[in-house]
């Protein structure tokens, strides 16, 4: 089957400083990866070059087989949280409803059954009593839901989240991983950035290990071992010394 995402010798920097270097690797549909790395490896910088948001110095990026511009609305994505201003005044409902503009269009105002598909959105995010709340008086967590509630509504093929999983409640993180999992069940990919090694094992069947470049891709088994994890995190890592495999 034909690769979802194909990544080939991509390379991005801040000013000066490269972030990312030579990174090459593919994803193929249905699929659920972790992107693991320590701070600074760059994996927020990846996702938002991959979706033209930062500049690329060189490289192949093609989702789907064309350019990000060509296929936008069949990606959904959820920056990290604190990338987002939540002062500004609006409700829940209005935040999912705008995802959905990729359907409505840019000069068509939102109808009804847009402002259903964004509360079965909601709703399957737990998320319905707080439609009409302005966004700055959620929890985090219930932030996060509504990030991802808007990107369900946009029912995307392939979903990219950056750190969904930071500073959320344990139930949070059920129904968020439920969520996901779910995604996947229908053929849906989704490529994750996550920080807790501890639940990678339980949480993801493949991942890409990040730093500046690729260390490892493979399976869950395959890319996330002692000697790969040591690889891209140094020797720093107590937590390795517990880890069998
Ligand atoms: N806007 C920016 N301007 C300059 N340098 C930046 C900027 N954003 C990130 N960087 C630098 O680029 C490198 C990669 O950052 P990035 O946020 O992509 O890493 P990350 O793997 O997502 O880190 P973390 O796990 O801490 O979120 C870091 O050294 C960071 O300091």
């Amino acid at each position: 089957m034909a690769a979802v995402l194909e990544v080939r010798d991509l390379f991005a920097s801040y000013r000066k400083n490269a972030v990312l270097e030579d990174v090459t690797f593919e994803i193929r549909p249905g699929t659920l990866t972790a992107i693991v790395g320590p701070n600074g490896a760059g994996k927020s910088t990846l996702l938002k070059t991959l979706l033209d948001q930062h500049p690329r110095l060189s490289g192949d990026v093609s989702f789907f087989g064309s350019a990000f511009r060509k296929v936008k609305s069949r990606i959904g994505y959820v920056p990290q949280r604190g990338s987002v201003d939540w002062d500004f005044p609006t409700d829940a409902l209005d935040v999912v409803t705008m995802g959905l503009y990729g359907k409505i269009g840019w000069l068509r105002r939102p109808g009804r059954t847009h402002k259903e598909l964004a509360m079965r959105a909601l709703s399957e995010m737990g998320m319905a009593d707080y439609a009409g709340r302005q966004i700055s008086q959620l929890s985090g967590g219930q932030q996060q839901r509504v990030f991802l509630a808007r990107a369900l509504a946009q029912d995307a093929e392939l979903y990219m989240l950056d750190e969904p999983l930071a500073g959320v409640d344990a139930v949070t993180e059920r129904v968020i991983m439920d969520t996901l999992q779910r995604l996947k069940s229908q053929g849906k990919t989704v490529m994750v950035v996550h920080h807790d090694l501890q639940t990678v094992e339980d949480y993801f069947d493949r991942v890409l290990l990040l730093n500046r470049t690729v260390v490892a891709h493979g399976t869950t088994a395959e890319a996330f071992t002692r000697e790969r994890l040591s690889a891209a995190y140094g020797g720093m890592l107590r937590w390795l010394e517990g880890k069998s495999g």
